[in-house]
């Protein structure tokens, strides 16, 4: 079974992966998502937990031969933005992703910080935006794409982007709203 298990994971990286870079990957998930498992089953699908919903971005990210190195999910903005400022400078990480969740509509230093780490970052919802009554995302114009609506696959797809477009260097740097210290220097 092992042996099997293996097998796909090494077929999954000889399928999706141009480079072997051991890419290091950061995840946020912003406020209320703490509280997955008690979520609404319409939105957010069959109850899991954030463990969960980590256990499967980090399992993936292993198959891929990528590292999951750091991650938050905490329903205080101080929290994530501490996270930020600390986990992303030294070029620590090589690309993120995040649902700001609770953070969606309002989280404008949130937003800044994220376009100021320069990394590509791709936007996760498990739900679609025509749920939310007429409003956007603040978050879209600071990264460079978004995965919306397929609940908790949303992630995989996600990841499964990010570490294509880090393989390939195929993806827009001036997505990142800000024009950050990385850009600078190049
Ligand atoms: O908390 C959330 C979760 C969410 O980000 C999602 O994953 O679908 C959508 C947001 O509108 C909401 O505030």
């Amino acid at each position: 079974m092992e042996k099997e298990k293996n097998g796909h994971e090494s077929e999954l990286k000889r399928l999706l992966r141009s480079s072997d870079k051991v890419w290091r990957i950061g995840m946020i998930n912003g406020p209320n998502m703490t509280n997955l498992i008690d979520r609404p089953v319409r939105s957010k699908g069959t109850p899991h937990s954030i463990e969960d919903l980590e256990n499967q971005v980090e399992t993936l990210c292993n198959a891929l031969g990528v590292v999951l190195a750091k991650r938050i999910c905490s329903d205080y903005e101080g929290d994530i933005l501490t996270w930020l400022h600390e986990e992303t400078h030294n070029e620590e990480l090589d690309g993120l992703i995040i649902n700001p969740a609770g953070l969606t509509f309002g989280g404008y230093a949130t937003r800044a910080a994220v376009g100021e780490t320069g990394l590509p970052v791709i936007e996760v919802h498990y739900q679609t935006s025509n749920k939310w009554d007429g409003l956007e995302s603040i978050f879209t114009r600071a990264v460079v794409g978004t995965c919306m609506g397929m609940r908790r696959h949303g992630y995989d797809a996600a990841i499964v982007a990010l570490v294509g477009m880090l393989d390939s260097g195929d993806y827009d740097p001036s997505a990142a709203m800000l024009k950050s210290r990385r850009h600078q220097r190049a």
